[in-house]
């Protein structure tokens, strides 16, 4: 269904400045009035390093991070998990994010609003198009990056993964790492339906040999991902979780 985001509350000409008013508690304001800047094209300004905070403190940032999350479960309303509860689908995007600010302390914005936005094209009606007008370039050209060819096999896929994960951008390394470590915590919590103890052992080796193409991006979600290498992989001799 074509998403609706609700009219800006501090809509007015971009770049123009707007009164930012501060909480007021027990009649005491708790900082001065400031007047902040809108710049819609902040999002796209933001540097490559993809774990910078740059422009985190940015209203227009975090309104663009709630709006991506708003858009996620909107468009994965119908949605739901392959686990046996059947979980409702949005939990994955949401639990990426969380897993890039909490465990990998990323706080740049394309990359959590990516995280939230990864399997849209993927799974649901959304286009590239429709990502780029509501959340910028930089965003469309992450979530591409996130995105199967649905038009290969699913071998095809499986390889390109393996293939393409050196070439990818910083932050689509950032999201495809909390990706794969969401996905394997789901399946050790809950093996998917119909899946066997096999196809489980087949997946987690997959991960690793996509995530062996990802490494050197950030060392706490590698580390668990290690850990769950160990874990479940079948083990390599001499190289182990190589
Ligand atoms: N672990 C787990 N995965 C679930 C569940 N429900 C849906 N999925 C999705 O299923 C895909 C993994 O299942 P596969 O059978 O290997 O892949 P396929 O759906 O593409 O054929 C993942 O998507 P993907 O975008 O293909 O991710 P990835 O394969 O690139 O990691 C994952 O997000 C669940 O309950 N547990």
């Amino acid at each position: 269904a074509p998403y609706k985001a609700l009219p800006k509350l501090e809509s007015g000409p971009k770049g123009l400045p707007l009164m930012y008013v501060p909480m007021v508690r027990k009649g005491k304001p708790e900082a001065p009035a400031v007047e902040v800047h809108v710049h819609e094209a902040r999002l796209g300004e933001a540097p490559d390093t993809g774990d910078s905070d740059s422009g985190m403190h940015s209203p227009d940032a975090i309104m663009n991070i709630v709006k991506a999350t708003d858009f996620a479960s909107h468009k994965h309303h119908f949605q739901r998990r392959k686990d046996p509860e059947g979980t409702p689908y949005i939990e994955h995007p949401v639990a990426v994010a969380h897993i890039l600010t909490h465990l990998g302390k990323v706080s740049n914005p394309v990359v959590i609003i990516s995280a939230l936005l990864h399997d849209t094209v993927e799974d649901t009606d959304t286009t590239f198009e429709e990502i780029e007008r509501e959340f910028g370039p930089r965003v469309r050209s992450v979530v591409e990056e996130l995105t199967d060819n649905k038009h290969m096999t699913r071998d095809e896929r499986k390889r390109c993964q393996i293939l393409h994960a050196p070439h990818s951008s910083h932050e689509a390394k950032l999201v495809k790492l909390a990706d794969k470590l969401h996905n394997l915590r789901d399946i050790e919590r809950s093996l998917p339906v119909n899946w066997t103890e096999e196809r489980k052992t087949q997946y987690f080796n997959w991960a690793r040999d996509v995530v062996q193409g990802l490494r050197g991006t950030n060392a706490p979600i590698e580390a668990e991902l290690d850990a769950l290498f160990a874990k479940y992989c079948t083990p390599r001799e001499g190289r182990e979780n190589e």
